[in-house]
């Protein structure tokens, strides 16, 4: 479960967000959605604790970001695209060993969880070979068996998918769908409104630091009778004057 009430972040005398306010229960997909510069990756790295708000509350499985933030890391897995961030001069393994250490887990734990993402991923060919010559795709996987090394309840996605291929972008996608099979909590950013429409339960439309609309992703197409992209648009004010 996420709560975020009346979060605000400024940086020196920019109001990056002036009170964003949404929930999204455990076992559902959130979508936040916003023009670049809307404050999306702002407001995950505030509930990921690499960021301290400037107001307002946030809870994570109901512990506050301000006074809980060790406890609440043991309880997220973190995603965010552009470079997977893998070390390359590790081995897949090496990778995934060193985030289970981070997070306080014994090697035998280490190792089972292991066991059991090599077979999910399909990584056995190449989880003791070093990632530095991996394609783009087998480098995703390593990340997201890392992400979730700990069991995470919680998933948190920056635009997880951009700069990848069809291939790529399915696998993350894939990942998503079965976080919400496993009861995960999910919040995801993305500029796809197709990956949105077919990802999400909920949706949390930001502009300029503002959420001007959110909900049910159902509840909301049916009110305005849109299209999600015919929608977002309409919501950011882009788009009326052609
Ligand atoms: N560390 C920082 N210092 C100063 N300004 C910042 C900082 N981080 C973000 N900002 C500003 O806050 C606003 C929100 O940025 P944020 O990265 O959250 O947007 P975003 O919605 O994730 O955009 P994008 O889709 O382009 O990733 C932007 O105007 C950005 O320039």
């Amino acid at each position: 479960m996420i709560e975020v009430r009346g979060l605000k972040k400024n940086f020196k005398n920019f109001e990056a967000l002036k009170g964003i306010d949404f929930i999204v229960a455990k076992g559902e997909v959130l979508g936040l959605l916003g023009e670049n510069g809307a404050g999306k990756t702002t407001t995950l790295r505030i509930l990921a604790t690499m960021l301290k708000p400037d107001g307002g509350t946030v809870k994570l499985n109901g512990k506050n970001v301000l006074d809980s933030a060790n406890e609440i890391r043991k309880e997220i897995g973190i995603l965010f695209g552009g470079e997977s961030g893998i070390y390359d001069r590790l081995t897949a393994r090496e990778n995934i060993v060193y985030y289970g250490e981070l997070n306080d887990m014994t090697k035998d734990e280490i190792d089972d969880r292991i066991k059991h993402l090599v077979k999910v991923f399909n990584m056995e060919e190449y989880i003791d070979r070093r990632a530095g010559k991996f394609s783009k795709g087998m480098k995703q996987k390593v990340a997201i068996a890392r992400s979730i090394v700990h069991n995470p309840s919680i998933m948190l996605f920056d635009e997880p998918t951009s700069g990848l291929d069809v291939g790529g972008a399915r696998i993350i996608q894939q990942f998503i769908e079965t976080c919400k099979a496993e009861g995960k909590t999910v919040i995801f950013s993305s500029h796809s409104m197709a990956e949105v429409e077919k990802l999400c339960d909920r949706v949390a439309v930001i502009h300029k630091g503002k959420i001007v609309e959110s909900g049910y992703l159902k509840e909301i197409k049916e009110k305005y009778d849109k299209n999600m992209e015919d929608l977002f648009l309409e919501l950011v004010g882009e788009g009326n004057e052609l």
